[in-house]
């Protein structure tokens, strides 16, 4: 974690809405470049509800959050495409698109971000395969591939465009606890090149295994403190 730079993420007096619903009241945390922190809580206590704002799936109408430098309190509906170039989410169900292989699933990614040059383009697939410990499977689809390769492509497909951080929304919740913690292992690597982690997560294998700050949803409110409070 790097706390001289500016932090990634800044939620200051920040209320949750899901639709007219309060979720989370007063808000308040920052996350640093490099920084890993899980987001916990019971079923229903806020923590996808607090991820969609971060990502601008919901709106901030109380208070203020800033993301990779969006003011997501003033941002306009043009520029969230911009936003989320600069973050990458990974979800607990895959998401790929099934009808393409796993080159053209990045591909499309790339594309849509801007990326004409064919060459660059197949140089960056294969370098964020590599990162997720994937090798050739560029050419196969998605249901070739078993659940834990499936999610490497994902995580691939959300570093991409190199984010200085990753929501990760229960990203092991579909796979069975060997592979997750494979796939835990794939988070640690890519946290330690310098990427922030805030991942939202039931397992407290996780906790337990990987000490770090946790974001608690409870009440209402979220709470700042350590794994170690909890284990
Ligand atoms: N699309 C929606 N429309 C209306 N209310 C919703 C919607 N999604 C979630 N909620 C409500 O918002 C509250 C927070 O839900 P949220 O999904 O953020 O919780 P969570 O902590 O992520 O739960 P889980 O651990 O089950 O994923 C709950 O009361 C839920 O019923």
């Amino acid at each position: 974690m790097n706390m001289l730079q500016d932090p990634v993420v800044v939620v200051e007096g920040a209320d949750i809405y899901q639709g007219d619903k309060p979720v989370l009241n007063d808000v308040n945390f920052k996350v640093f470049p490099g920084e890993w922190v899980f987001l916990i809580g019971r079923t229903g206590s806020g923590k996808s509800s607090l991820l969609k704002t971060l990502y601008a799936d919901l709106w901030l109408e109380t208070g203020s959050a800033v993301v990779s430098g969006y003011e997501l309190h003033k941002i306009k509906h043009d520029d969230i495409p911009f936003l989320r170039r600069k973050i990458g989410i990974v979800f607990q169900d895959f998401q790929l698109l099934t009808d393409r292989t796993v080159e053209e699933n990045l591909a499309f990614v790339l594309k849509a971000t801007g990326w004409r040059d064919p060459f660059a383009i197949a140089d960056r697939i294969t370098e964020v395969l590599k990162l997720v410990g994937l090798g050739i499977v560029h050419k196969k689809m998605p249901h070739q591939l078993s659940g834990g390769e499936q999610q490497r492509v994902v995580i691939a497909r959300a570093m991409l465009n190199e984010p200085k951080i990753l929501m990760c929304d229960e990203p092991t919740g579909n796979l069975d606890p060997a592979v997750g913690e494979q796939i835990m292992h794939v988070f640690k690597t890519i946290n330690r090149s310098g990427t922030a982690v805030l991942m939202a997560t039931h397992n407290y294998d996780f906790l337990k295994n990987y000490p770090a700050r946790v974001l608690r949803c409870e009440h209402g409110e979220v709470k700042d403190g350590s794994t170690l409070d909890i284990i």
